[in-house]
């Protein structure tokens, strides 16, 4: 059964005008390698650690500010995001389609609260804590092409022509705000659309994204605002000591000029410093070292890397199951054509080189998880192959071939064909993003052995199921198996309403 809302009684739960407040005890173990009758042995001690949550429950008005944000990806959201507000339905040539949110976690997902009468209920996944409603999101933010946001939905050539009709008068006021193009960091078949760019120093251009955001605040009477990358995959950025290694030589590089600081790192240290979040949807190292301690020192957060939105998140989770079942994959091949304008940006070698890190690590954790399948070291082969084809625009065509032993030496090859408009996967992402992202800033936390609340660590790993490649804080572990990543999310938000981690027992029917 699904229900609309709920409310949590327990001792450890406390609703209040202004917040919610909870007390959870954090199950976990401890583990010690100790010599036990004169042999080494892993000792695992369960551990009880008592935590506080308390949520500020005033949802703010939120402004979203998208860097590319007149791209297929932000014309997409911004179209989607305007369709469900105003209750748009469209002719299509099956049937007449309502505007939704599928693919959204946030908007379309549900959690298991329990049962009544034998049966399982459910309730809507953004009803653990209250979010923003996308309804109330005013979109803003900067491209280096001037296109207005409905002639860019026109170009992006992803949604039906009858609602992109419908969504005109609204979208065609929207002018992308100019942004800082850098051609060393991106395709050069991207200079032919770079008619809107900030001129001048590198330290001006980050004076001006700061001076946007302000004014953007202002002019729309937004209580927060979050920043999201949504422009094209840069080419890695080199990370040199004494250039991008600390704050004081990251910001010192931008005052000095330096060529190697890309426009992602620019806009990102203009949003850390303005104390806004910035979270990066692609999969290039915007943040450099220097920028990761700078948001640190400032307690800003950033996130990211590189939306997880289709032939990814399918190999999060298969290679998952594979490896969780026994079963070795071997061979991973990823194979996708596509013919939109990220897929032309991607036709350059260097940038090209960005997107194939991030969707060849995704495989790491599970591979070392186990140790029965694979020696230390040892790990599948994994080819990424990228095609620009352009005939087939938005519509992205993945192809995925996965070989793994079996039982007795056996081979099992499992191919997938996997065909879809890629920024109708995405754009339901980029929302999670910005409403995880702003709800995560109003959660505080203590442990019992700390004196006072704090927030969560600036580099926002609660992101992570929405990342191809998750920013973790240095020296923390990497989790990319899409199953773990949705329940620590899940599990935390229920912690901070106080209902346990669903941990699927239901003893109650065993
Ligand atoms: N399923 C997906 O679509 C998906 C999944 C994961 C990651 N991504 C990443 O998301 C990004 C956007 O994808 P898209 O399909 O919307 O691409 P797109 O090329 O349609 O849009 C990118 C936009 O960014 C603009 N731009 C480029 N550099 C800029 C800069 N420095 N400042 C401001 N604007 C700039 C471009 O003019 C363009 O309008 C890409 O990096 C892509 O790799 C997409
Ligand atoms: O999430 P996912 O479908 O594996 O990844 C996608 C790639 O397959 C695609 O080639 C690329 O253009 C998109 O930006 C996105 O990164």
């Amino acid at each position: 059964m699904f229900i609309e809302s709920f409310k949590v009684e327990s001792p450890n739960v406390k609703y209040t005008e202004n917040e919610i407040l909870s007390v959870y005890s954090y199950e976990t173990t401890e583990l010690v390698h100790e010599d036990r009758e004169g042999t080494y042995q892993w000792i695992v001690k369960p551990k009880t650690v008592k935590y506080e949550f308390k949520t500020d429950i005033h949802v703010p008005k939120l402004g979203v500010m998208l860097v590319g944000w007149g791209g297929n990806n932000g014309s997409t959201l911004t179209a989607g995001v305007i369709a469900n507000r105003e209750g748009i339905s469209w002719a299509t040539k099956d049937k007449v389609q309502q505007a939704n949110y599928f693919g959204s976690l946030t908007q379309a997902s549900s959690i298991r609260v329990g049962s009544f009468n034998g049966e399982e209920i459910y309730a809507p996944f953004k009803s653990l804590l209250p979010m923003v409603n996308p309804d109330d999101i005013v979109f803003g933010g900067w491209d280096i092409s001037d296109m207005n946001l409905a002639d860019a939905m026109a170009r992006a050539r992803v949604l039906d022509i009858d609602l992109q009709k419908q969504l005109r008068p609204y979208m065609e006021s929207m002018l992308p705000l100019p942004g800082i193009y850098d051609p060393d960091f991106i395709a050069a078949n991207q200079g032919a659309r770079a008619n809107n760019v900030i001129k001048g120093t590198k330290k001006e251009q980050v004076q001006q994204i700061i001076k946007d955001i302000r004014e953007f605040k202002e002019q729309n009477k937004v209580d927060k605002v979050v920043v999201l990358w949504t422009a094209n995959t840069e080419r890695y950025s080199n990370v040199v000591v004494g250039l991008n290694d600390t704050v004081e030589n990251l910001l010192g590089s931008v005052d000095k000029n330096e060529a190697e600081i890309s426009p992602s790192t620019l806009y990102a240290i203009a949003c850390v410093l303005e104390n806004v979040p910035f979270i990066n949807g692609s999969p290039q190292n915007t943040f450099v070292p220097g920028l990761i301690d700078l948001a640190i020192r400032r307690n800003c957060l950033i996130g990211g890397d590189d939306f997880k939105s289709g032939q990814t998140k399918m190999k999060s989770v298969l290679v998952d199951f594979l490896v969780g079942a026994g079963i070795k994959p071997t061979s991973i091949v990823s194979y996708n054509h596509l013919g939109n304008n990220d897929g032309m940006n991607l036709s350059a070698p260097q940038t090209f080189r960005s997107k194939e890190i991030s969707k060849s690590n995704v495989v790491d954790d599970m591979v070392s998880s186990n140790g029965i399948l694979y020696e230390p070291g040892e790990h599948p082969d994994h080819v990424v192959v990228i095609k620009y084809v352009p005939y087939v625009a938005d519509s992205k065509r993945a192809m995925d071939e996965y070989t793994s032993e079996i039982f007795l030496g056996g081979k099992n090859t499992i191919v997938m064909h996997n065909t879809c408009e890629d920024s109708l996967l995405a754009a339901p992402i980029i929302l999670d993003l910005v409403l995880l992202a702003e709800l995560s800033t109003r959660i505080q936390l203590k442990s019992e052995a700390e004196g006072k609340f704090h927030s969560f660590h600036p580099v926002a790993t609660i992101l992570s199921y929405l990342s191809k490649a998750p920013l973790v804080p240095p020296g923390t572990p990497v989790v990319n198996a899409l199953s773990k990543q949705r329940a620590m999310l899940e599990n935390i938000l229920r912690a901070c309403v106080g209902l346990a981690p669903e941990n699927n027992m239901i003893l109650e029917y065993k």
